[in-house]
């Protein structure tokens, strides 16, 4: 097999930035509004730590203000929704986004639907899922999102195409199923209970590992030529850097086009993230 195409999120992603970031200028010079992005996180979720200082300067370097809202595994119910509550009146907050996975102790459903859907940049509130579902997404789950734009700018095309979809979580797997259904694939959802595993994985023109399990993916898990997007973050004890659910070596010789951890589908969904609070403060000045 020759050398697959390195779908390269990172460069993907500093094209979007640049947008975003020329976006954000233009609202300032016309409407004196600067784009606010809020985070709220409760526990010490590894790659949630992550992605919050890594948000944090990317809204700096794109014209976006950042508020953080920090609670540590043991906050209440109450805490976290008068924070949302707060956030949701605060007319220099356009976004707001919940970092998933909440501690055991939170009902992480009541508090994403406690986010005004107009700030809901993270597209995983109720009316942000419904109306994906529905086939006219407004904000759509950024990691989803982020990977679908991946492949329309690689000129991927899902239509008629296998997807097979690891995981369904409601911010990543489920989402992913939906978008790649409304961009006409045939689509199939597997999760921790689903027996043989590799004879849906060989089936599929695109894979998409989303399960936080490192390297559960194996090249003899694939059908020659395909499309592998691989979403996981993996911290793994003694390795230089974070690590996908695909073994990448073996995974690139046998795909087509293929996304590294880092520098793949990580990338591309904080580029979404700030592409979508732009638009939501664009939509509060009724632009
Ligand atoms: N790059 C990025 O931008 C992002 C990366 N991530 C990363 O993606 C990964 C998944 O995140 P997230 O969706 O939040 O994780 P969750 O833990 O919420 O969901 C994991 C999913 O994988 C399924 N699963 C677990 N083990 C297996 C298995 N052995 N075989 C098949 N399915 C399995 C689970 O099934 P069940 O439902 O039955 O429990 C579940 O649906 C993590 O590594 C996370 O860090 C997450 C968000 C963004
Ligand atoms: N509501 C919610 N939405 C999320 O989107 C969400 C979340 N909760 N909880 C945590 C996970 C994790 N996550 C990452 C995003 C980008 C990188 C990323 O950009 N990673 C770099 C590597 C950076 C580095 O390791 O230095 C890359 O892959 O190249 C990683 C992880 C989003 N998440």
């Amino acid at each position: 097999m020759s050398e697959p195409l390195i779908l390269d999120g990172a460069a993907t992603a500093k094209a979007i930035r640049a947008e975003v970031a020329a976006r954000a200028t233009k609202l300032k010079e016309a409407h004196g509004i600067t784009p606010g992005l809020a985070a709220v996180l409760a526990g010490d979720n590894p790659a949630s730590v992550t992605y919050v200082s890594m948000k944090r300067k990317a809204c700096a370097k794109a014209g976006i203000t950042s508020f953080e809202h920090v609670f540590g595994a043991d906050a209440t119910q109450e805490e976290v929704l008068a924070c949302i509550h707060q956030l949701n009146a605060d007319p220099n907050v356009h976004g707001i986004l919940v970092q998933h996975p909440m501690p055991k102790g939170l009902d992480e459903d009541e508090i994403l639907a406690t986010v005004d859907p107009a700030k809901d940049v993270d597209g995983i509130g109720r009316a942000s899922l419904g109306d994906l579902v529905l086939g006219h997404p407004s904000f759509v789950s950024c990691t989803p999102q982020g990977m679908m734009t991946l492949l329309k700018r690689y000129g991927i095309d899902p239509a008629g195409k296998h997807a097979v979809v690891i995981g369904r979580s409601v911010i990543l797997g489920k989402p992913m199923a939906i978008a790649l259904l409304n961009a006409n694939a045939t689509v199939t959802i597997c999760h921790s209970k689903t027996q043989n595993l590799a004879e849906l994985t060989r089936q599929a023109d695109i894979l998409v590992a989303a399960v936080g399990r490192p390297e559960l993916i194996t090249g003899e898990m694939l059908k020659p030529g395909a499309v592998v997007l691989d979403a996981g973050y993996n911290r793994v004890e003694g390795r230089g850097h974070d690590v996908g659910d695909c073994h990448f070596e073996s995974c690139a010789a046998v795909a087509s086009a293929i996304t590294p951890v880092p520098g793949g589908v990580g990338p591309m969904t904080i580029a979404t993230l700030l592409e979508q609070t732009v638009a939501a403060a664009e939509r509060s000045v009724g632009k």
